[in-house]
């Protein structure tokens, strides 16, 4: 049995009072049997490990640097989440992709660095719009699952969480459909079949991203494939993160 995993992306939003504000709100609404994770930004991380201990919720965080430490301006290390008391931590998001030079390459550094720091990997793959349209989705989440676990031992990829983003559902509204995410996310898990074996692929677990929100959830937890979600703007709103986290079970 895979445990549901609801992670909410806050992307480049909240102060440290906003942050706090949102754990208040939402630490009695543990559901037994569900992952709740939050991935916030790096300023807010000792705020809300604070906040969320002792209520079952985890923090992520949306980034890490590839290198344990060195020269470079403005980077953030996996060992300096790991001294904030950070579990988990976002690698390849479609946007750091698209606009932060995130390469293949770099995210395997990444998904290396944060199993050295013993932080928890939320891995993401998926296509663009364009890749979509040329019929090339499966290629693209090949190449970026199996380069993304270059040399990470089945031990590690067992703990991993992989999230099958389409790029074109991502803060648009257009979701895939929950047939055709599962169709996407059984082929990632054939994948990690292919790389690690019968039994890892049996455990890991794979959650979808894009345009996710209280009225959808359920939909795409009841495929027989997904296993959580990675949401951005439905995680924002307290509310709507309870109801999301709800529909996860
Ligand atoms: O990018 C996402 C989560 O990482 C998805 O964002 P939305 O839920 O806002 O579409």
């Amino acid at each position: 049995m895979r445990t549901p995993i609801i992670a909410g992306n806050w992307k480049m939003f909240k102060t440290i009072p906003e942050a706090e504000a949102f754990v208040q709100e939402i630490k009695n609404s543990a559901v037994e049997g569900v992952e709740s994770v939050i991935c916030a930004p790096f300023t807010t991380l000792p705020a809300l490990v604070k906040a969320a201990e002792g209520t079952g919720i985890k923090i992520g965080a949306q980034n890490l640097h590839f290198e344990d430490q060195g020269a470079f301006t403005g980077e953030i290390s996996g060992g300096m989440l790991k001294d904030l008391g950070v579990d988990y931590v976002i690698i390849g998001h479609s946007e750091r992709r698209q606009y932060f030079n995130e390469t293949d390459e770099s995210v395997n550094k990444k998904m290396h660095a944060a199993f050295r720091h013993g932080l928890l990997p939320i891995v993401c793959v998926g296509e663009s719009l364009e890749e979509r349209e040329a019929g090339k989705t499966k290629d693209v989440c090949k190449v970026q699952t199996e380069a993304a676990f270059a040399d990470v031992t089945a031990e590690q990829a067992v703990q991993a969480i992989i999230a099958y983003e389409p790029v074109w559902a991502i803060g648009t509204g257009k979701s895939s459909t929950s047939q055709d995410a599962n169709e996407v996310i059984s082929y990632i898990r054939e994948l990690v079949q292919g790389m690690y074996g019968e039994s890892v692929a049996s455990q890991v677990r794979i959650q979808y991203g894009g345009s996710v929100k209280p009225e959808n959830v359920a939909e795409y937890m009841g495929q027989s494939d997904i296993d959580g979600a990675l949401v951005g703007g439905a995680s924002l709103q307290p509310a709507s993160y309870i109801q999301l986290v709800e529909g996860a079970k």
